[in-house]
């Protein structure tokens, strides 16, 4: 069974914007699922379904089989957690430590339990000198990262993430990978709105690209990637590394570090062309 099961799904705000039209995706435990898309495609309206902030308005979201709009916020956030984009919406406790124990707390986790996720969570964003601050005294960045451990703490089978990189630093970026590793070890689902392609494509098993409230190429980053005119559609670039791929000629879908450095091997002369060509 999907742990996450979207049929047919449109969404109207109040004010009369349609945001989503028949959107449908299955997602199973333990993958990594990036939302990507030019700004206004429908993501973040898209992932505030999974979490029950909003509700249908047409067609059913099921989490673990149960359809959301039977529960409440409340409920949901015990399967769930949301990483908002902007930290205000999230924090408010007066150190960085209560906010990232609220959520185990009011999960009702042993103390033990609260305390070894809380540990966890703090160490895991390179939070744990700045346990006693209050969040407000901390940089956006810093901020950014208070708000994911809050939800890390909280210990969910799903794990939303929007925009997580956004305003990190590239120390802090290799570090959020770092925690996306960790969740994939435990098994956790995890599903990110992002604008950053290059960290789309080394970090996530799969891409939902979405383009005026629908999704319009769902696979593979390799798929998805080498789907031009569906980037083109969704006006969304390709990762640095493809596009350098193929500045150098290559044909296979280069998205990653690894996988440059293989074509880069099979390919040696090319490079000692290159370099003897600049006299190195
Ligand atoms: N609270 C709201 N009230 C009315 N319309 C909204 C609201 N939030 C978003 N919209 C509209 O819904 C559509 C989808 O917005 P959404 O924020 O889901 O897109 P997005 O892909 O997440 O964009 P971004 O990358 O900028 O976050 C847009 O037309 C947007 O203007």
């Amino acid at each position: 069974m999907s742990l996450i099961s979207i049929s047919n799904l449109s969404y109207t705000y109040p004010s009369g914007v349609t945001a989503l039209t028949g959107v449908s995706m299955d997602v199973a435990a333990g993958e990594r699922v990036a939302i990507i898309g030019q700004n206004g495609a429908g993501k973040t309206t898209l992932a505030r379904h999974l979490n029950g902030i909003y509700k249908p308005s047409d067609g059913t979201v099921r989490i673990a089989g149960q359809d959301t709009t039977d529960q409440s916020i409340a409920q949901l956030s015990a399967s769930v957690g949301y990483v908002f984009q902007n930290p205000a919406d999230q924090l408010f406790a007066k150190t960085v430590r209560r906010d990232v124990e609220f959520g185990p707390r009011n999960l009702a986790k042993t103390e033990t339990e609260r305390h070894r996720l809380t540990q966890w969570a703090l160490e895991a964003t390179g939070l744990t000198d700045q346990a006693d601050h209050h969040p407000y005294h901390l940089s956006p960045a810093e901020r950014k990262r208070v708000a994911l451990a809050s939800v890390l703490a909280m210990g969910t089978p799903a794990v939303v993430l929007d925009e997580p990189t956004t305003g990190q630093d590239h120390r802090e970026v290799t570090r959020i990978q770092h925690v996306l590793g960790e969740l994939h070890e435990q098994g956790t689902t995890v599903v990110a709105i992002t604008h950053d392609m290059d960290f789309c494509a080394e970090n996530f098993d799969r891409v939902i690209v979405m383009a005026h409230g629908s999704i319009i190429a769902d696979g593979t980053p390799a798929e998805v990637f080498a789907q031009q005119d569906k980037l083109h559609e969704a006006r969304v670039e390709q990762p640095q590394l493809l596009r350098l791929a193929r500045e150098l000629g290559w044909s296979a879908t280069v998205i990653t570090v690894g996988g440059f450095l293989e074509q880069l091997r099979a390919a040696p002369s090319a490079v000692g062309e290159e370099t003897s060509a600049t006299g190195e």
